[in-house]
């Protein structure tokens, strides 16, 4: 039996750092987030119906779409906003559900789901153990200005479109504290897996 975990956090709680130590593992990570700007590429099943709602004014020259073009024309628009998820999120998750199906098939121990908006996009039937990247508030928005080069402004708003990783944390079956080191993360990890029979 594979098992299924979704991994979610807070941006730049460190979902990307713990995703590589699964991969590492080699228990594979499916990356919603890759899947998004896969599925909006030229020839898949996004792009056309994109083209099509949103009109050409939102590709490049080369005919790739442009995500910062297309950004702008939904974000001050909820209606459009409505329409352009409507049209990507069924796809992403048909694809998900694919890879994890796969995964599964081919016996793997576990397979990861790695969505950073698992709780807000309500994805949480997907998964079989949701685990948190927790990181406390102070050191989330060092490490998102130093990342990013952002504006404490900036930073900060980013972090409150999400929900608070402090209540995601609360609704995980497991949770890594990674406020401290790399290295204390993976111990963390290692003890989760073992609880959870793997490795
Ligand atoms: N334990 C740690 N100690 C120091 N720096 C860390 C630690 N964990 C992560 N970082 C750094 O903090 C930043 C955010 O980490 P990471 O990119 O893994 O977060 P994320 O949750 O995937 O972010 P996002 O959702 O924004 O993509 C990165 O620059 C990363 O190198």
């Amino acid at each position: 039996m594979t098992l299924v975990i979704g991994l979610t956090g807070s941006i730049a709680s460190g979902k990307s750092t713990v995703a590589k130590m699964f991969k590492d593992m080699d228990i594979p990570v499916i990356d919603a987030d890759q899947i998004s700007r896969d599925v909006v590429q030229p020839g898949e099943p996004a792009y056309q119906e994109i083209v099509e709602t949103f009109g050409e004014q939102v590709l490049e020259e080369g005919g790739d779409l442009d995500r910062k073009k297309l950004g702008k024309v939904v974000f001050a628009d909820e209606t459009k906003r409505k329409q352009l998820n409507g049209i990507v999120h069924p796809k992403v998750r048909e694809e998900m559900i694919r890879r994890r199906e796969q995964y599964k098939q081919q016996q793997y121990q576990a397979v990861v789901l790695d969505i950073p908006l698992l709780f807000e996009s309500n994805l949480t039937d997907y998964v079989e153990k949701i685990l948190v990247v927790y990181v406390d508030e102070k050191t989330q928005l060092e490490r998102l200005m130093e990342r990013d080069q952002s504006g404490r402004e900036d930073a900060e708003e980013r972090i409150r479109a999400q929900i608070p990783v402090k209540k995601k944390a609360e609704m995980a079956d497991a949770v890594i504290d990674n406020t401290g080191t790399v290295e204390g993360s993976l111990q963390q990890l290692n003890d989760i897996l073992h609880g959870w029979d793997i490795v």
